[in-house]
């Protein structure tokens, strides 16, 4: 298979290291849709044709599990839904499937737009020019909103210090990467004292909620309830304390840092395309003026939608996907023996110039009905495929579509001069030290304009 030129003996560990999803955008531009990186021993495999693609992730997907990369994850996540595999995760994901229904989503969309609304009074309060890390701000609202929906507590107070050990924790993990000798926490370095008291603090919230719903006996029929009511089909037998843990850390984590990439991308984006700004807040002035938006509402933001997911087709917030086949396999002529890291790139997919001219600008109408026409399914992947595929996607656009849509009305977010923005690809592709910006409140300099003339 073609092999870029890499490193006699590290291959090409540092490149991907240091800025992997350009290092395979750029492996595939110079060889073609099948390309071998090298860490080490290790060969790492990467797809772009759309025919391997839909064997390895949707028609053979049995033949494959998620690689090692995933083991650091364990680390946070246990052996949840994002991390468990066989009839575990069969089991996982049946039982959690019915909170993530079009129509329980649709329930959800008032508690989204309630704590967008509070995060907007919260922002006017902070005045016309304040500065602001819009990371972290759609990071604790995104919280908060998963928090509200799947477990029915307020996460509010408790967001803050969850955020920040949620990002030492996943610092650590994507820094081990897949590097399986790198991930021996047991070692007391200050990293590693730092990375287990955040995980602490972690399971100390998680545990809170468990508790906290067993005292109470019953809940409102939410994702916590059906959790622990659940029982095996042939034991008659209940989660047991970690497995709860786990799926519930899994469902708060893969819930809402990657919905907060999107959007953070999202005002990045717009930052650059004021048109697109104001193509959204007419469509928003038209179907929803002030109020909370309802399902029908959103249903209706068609430009939204397509602004959002243009952002994730530019950065997607999981850039790759990882597989090992569990037995050798063939794919696109090439024999791939077991074990064989396998990454399926929708940064790379996302930027095939075959499906999507001019890949790196920012065209919304890129997702009309008209240009999506004849687009091969899987050239636009950014919530995975197959089986695996993400459970919460619909509910990660509903709630993207109604934070965007209330916010872009009543606030302008600029970009603070100076500030370069890179990408910090990890698990998840984040802004590098956050996102600074100004906020511009919407009417502000004519009501201060008012009151001058008074
Ligand atoms: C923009 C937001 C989101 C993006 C881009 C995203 C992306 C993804 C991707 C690509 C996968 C597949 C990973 C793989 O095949 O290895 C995945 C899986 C998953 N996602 Fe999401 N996700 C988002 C939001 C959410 C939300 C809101 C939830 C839950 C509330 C969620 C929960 C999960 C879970 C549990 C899995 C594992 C599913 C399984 O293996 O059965 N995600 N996500």
């Amino acid at each position: 298979m073609p092999t870029p030129p890499g490193r006699l003996l590290t291959g090409h560990f540092q490149a991907l290291w240091n800025d992997g999803p350009r290092t395979m955008l750029e492996g595939h531009r110079d060889h073609g849709d099948h390309v071998r990186f090298r860490f080490g021993p290790f060969s790492y495999v990467s797809l772009r044709d759309l025919e391997d693609v839909r064997k390895v992730l949707v028609t053979d997907a049995q033949r494959y599990t998620k690689s090692k990369v995933y083991t650091a994850l364990k680390l946070l996540l246990g052996e949840g839904l994002v991390t468990s595999e066989g009839a575990m995760w069969q089991r996982q994901r049946k039982l959690s499937s019915p909170a993530f229904r079009p129509r329980a989503v649709a329930s959800f969309t008032e508690a989204m737009g309630a704590c967008t609304r509070d995060l907007g009074e919260r922002w006017r309060g902070l005045g016309d020019g304040a500065e602001l890390d819009v990371h972290d701000e759609m990071m604790r609202l995104t919280l908060r909103i998963v928090g509200m929906t799947l477990v029915s507590k307020d996460l509010e107070g408790e967001a803050r210090a969850f955020g920040e050990a949620l990002s030492t924790v996943l610092e650590y993990i994507n820094d081990v990467g897949g590097n399986p000798l790198a991930s021996i926490l047991w070692i007391p370095t200050a990293k590693n004292r730092r990375t287990l008291a955040a995980r602490d603090t972690l399971d100390a919230v998680i545990q809170g909620i468990i508790d906290e719903r067993r005292r109470a006996g019953s809940g409102p029929g939410d994702l916590l309830d059906m959790l622990m009511a659940a029982r095996d089909e042939d034991t008659g037998e209940g989660m047991d304390a970690r497995q709860l843990r786990d799926e519930l850390m899994t469902l708060v984590v893969a819930g809402h840092e990657t919905t907060s990439n999107a959007l953070s991308w999202t005002w990045y984006l717009l930052s650059q395309h004021p048109e697109h700004v104001q193509r959204l807040r007419a469509e928003v002035d038209e179907v929803l003026g002030d109020r909370l938006p309802t399902p029908e509402d959103l249903a209706k933001l068609e430009h939204t939608e397509r602004v959002l997911k243009e952002s994730m087709r530019v950065y997607p917030p999981v850039w790759a996907v990882e597989r090992e086949p569990s037995e050798a396999v063939e794919v696109g002529g090439y024999r791939l023996p077991k074990g064989t890291m396998i990454g399926i790139s929708p940064y790379v997919l996302h930027r095939d110039p075959q499906h999507w001219p001019d890949p790196e600008r920012f065209d919304p109408d890129r997702f009309t009905p008209e240009r999506s026409a004849g687009r091969p399914r899987y050239a636009y992947l950014p919530f995975g495929a197959g089986p695996r595929v993400c459970i919460g996607a619909g509910f990660a656009l509903t709630e993207a579509k109604a934070i965007l849509a209330m916010l872009v009305r009543r606030f302008d977010l600029e970009r603070v001069p100076g500030q370069a923005v890179h990408m910090e690809p990890g698990i998840t592709l984040r802004p590098k030290h956050g996102l600074r910006m100004r906020l511009r409140v919407r009417g502000a300099a004519q009501a201060q304009d008012l009151s001058s003339v008074a």
